[in-house]
């Protein structure tokens, strides 16, 4: 029987789980959606004015719908008991210690999210696996749900509906996904009934034809697939970089041509300082363990070889610094605008800036960093024993103030309308740009004044006599 939601838990009040409740407590009115999360303080937030993730768009949607049909508590036992659909969007981080360390998914949060929804279930639930997990997770999950369920007859289908927003468009992205997509054990009645239960949730707002159901493994391994796929692209392109800059090629011209062919299409084609998030170096490093594991060693090397590229490319950057700077940036105060991942998100999860900044200090720089988004509490927690040389400011001018470099880390579209002839006046002559996004007029910086290293772009003769080639 097709069961027509009307109440819906999300376990895991994260950057997935609370875009996607508030989306769907917005096209559901007729749904009630609470999310739960072990972390009092985040939930305190998502209660609050201030939300604890900075998403475009998403403080609307919260405001709209709290309180009416979107709830966000502590209780995840209560809310677990009372609904009849439990996403889990906990997170899946990298395993830090045992087998597979460094690789392997690590699944505790999930299995402790399963055990409590065995332990508290009375009613059929429909548990959807919205967490990015390894191929075949949910044949383990069901393992645990069957085995820890104390009330007899409880029937627990699972489904793999994986997320595919990005952050700082994630509003946007659910809004009008390219696709959702659902797996599910369709080759049975419940399985397909299942399907179709989540099927009518997306239904709401979500055209037919984007929504498409797969196999569970299949739908598990498509999201693995999707993120290798989008970042084995930006090492692509930064490989290329390296190239044109070895070559008078302008890694911005390459790429407009590469993308002018509709059979590889213009997206996801910026050269850049490296990719971050979450996601990208997490997923992949899963996807090849998985491959390790099936003894498909050359597969697994073929992913590697994508991260191992993108590591490439964020030493290249610090090198390029060092190198251009005669050398020595021993004591230089060396401006970094912009720390998050990517604009329009506070979040630094794996951000290159931790990197290259680690590198740069490491050579004796002294960091000023200034990001419109991220806290100086989240720099100093990324940073670490290393913040002892770096200095926080809410102002990019103080920031540049003596600086004798800055490196553009984010591509924050505050950077491009700088009065940078004003920049020039306050720094420390010559005055270099390290352009890690190509996101500024490199021409104009060069008529202020600016000697400029834009990656993946000819290099300018200061920088090549500085650097002996
Ligand atoms: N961040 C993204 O843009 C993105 C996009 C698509 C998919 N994903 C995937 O979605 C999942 C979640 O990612 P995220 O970025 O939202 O993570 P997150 O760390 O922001 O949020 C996860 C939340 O789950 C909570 N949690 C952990 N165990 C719990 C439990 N047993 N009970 C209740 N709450 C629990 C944590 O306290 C945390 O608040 C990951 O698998 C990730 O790979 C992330
Ligand atoms: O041409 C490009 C595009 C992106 N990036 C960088 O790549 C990283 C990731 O960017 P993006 O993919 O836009 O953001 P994420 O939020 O990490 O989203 C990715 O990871 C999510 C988590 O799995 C998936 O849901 C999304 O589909 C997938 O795009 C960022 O550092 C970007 O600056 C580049 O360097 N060049």
């Amino acid at each position: 029987m097709v069961v027509k939601v009307t109440s819906i838990c999300c376990i895991g009040a994260g950057y997935v789980g609370g875009p996607t409740m508030a989306m769907i407590a917005l096209k559901c009115p007729h749904i009630k959606v609470t999310v739960v999360d072990i972390s009092q303080p985040r939930i305190d937030a998502w209660n609050s004015d201030e939300l604890p993730i900075y998403e475009p768009g998403l403080d609307e949607i919260v405001k709209q719908c709290r309180g009416k049909n979107l709830f966000f508590t502590t209780d995840v036992e209560g809310a677990i008991a009372e609904s009849e659909m439990i996403f889990v969007s906990v997170n899946t981080p990298t395993k830090k210690t045992g087998l597979g360390k460094g690789k392997a998914a690590d699944l505790t949060y999930w299995e402790s999210a399963a055990r409590t929804i065995a332990a508290v279930s009375k009613t059929n639930k429909i548990i959807v696996e919205k967490s990015t997990v390894p191929v075949r997770t949910a044949e383990a999950i069901e393992k645990v749900l069957q085995r820890n369920c104390n009330t007899s007859g409880v029937r627990f289908d699972i489904l793999s509906n994986p997320e595919f927003l990005a952050e700082g468009t994630a509003m946007d992205d659910l809004t009008a996904p390219d696709r959702v997509l659902i797996g599910g054990k369709i080759e049975g009645q419940e399985g397909t009934d299942a399907v179709a239960s989540l099927v009518e949730v997306y239904a709401n707002w979500v055209p037919q034809e984007r929504i498409i159901t797969a196999n569970l493994w299949s739908a598990e391994l498509s999201k693995l697939a999707a993120n290798a796929f989008l970042a084995q692209r930006i090492s692509s392109i930064n490989s290329m970089s390296a190239l044109c800059e070895a070559t008078g090629a302008d890694v911005s011209q390459v790429a407009y041509a590469l993308g002018k062919d509709s059979r590889i299409g213009p997206k996801f084609l910026n050269a850049s300082v490296g990719f971050g998030g979450s996601c990208f170096q997490k997923d992949i490093l899963n996807l090849a363990y998985i491959c390790e594991c099936h003894g498909l060693t050359e597969v697994a090397d073929y992913w590697y070889s994508v991260v191992g590229m993108n590591d490439y490319q964020k030493n290249r950057f610090v090198k390029r610094v060092v190198s251009a700077m005669f050398n020595t940036i021993r004591n230089k105060k060396i401006c970094m605008l912009g720390f998050a991942f990517k604009k329009d998100t506070g979040d630094t999860r794996e951000a290159p800036a931790i990197d290259v900044g680690n590198g740069l200090i490491e050579d004796g720089a002294r960091l000023a960093i200034y990001d419109p988004k991220v806290s100086d509490a989240q720099i100093a927690m990324d940073m670490g024993a290393g913040m002892s040389n770096i200095t926080t400011y809410k102002s990019h001018i103080e920031a540049l103030r003596d600086a004798h470099a800055v490196c553009v880390m984010t591509e924050w579209d505050e950077f491009k309308s700088y009065d940078w002839g004003e920049i020039y006046g306050v720094m420390q002559k010559p005055a270099f740009v390290f352009d890690g996004r190509l996101i500024l007029d490199h021409d104009k910086l060069r008529e202020i004044g600016f000697i400029v290293y834009a990656l993946g772009k000819p290099i300018e003769p200061f920088l090549r006599s500085a650097e002996g080639n």
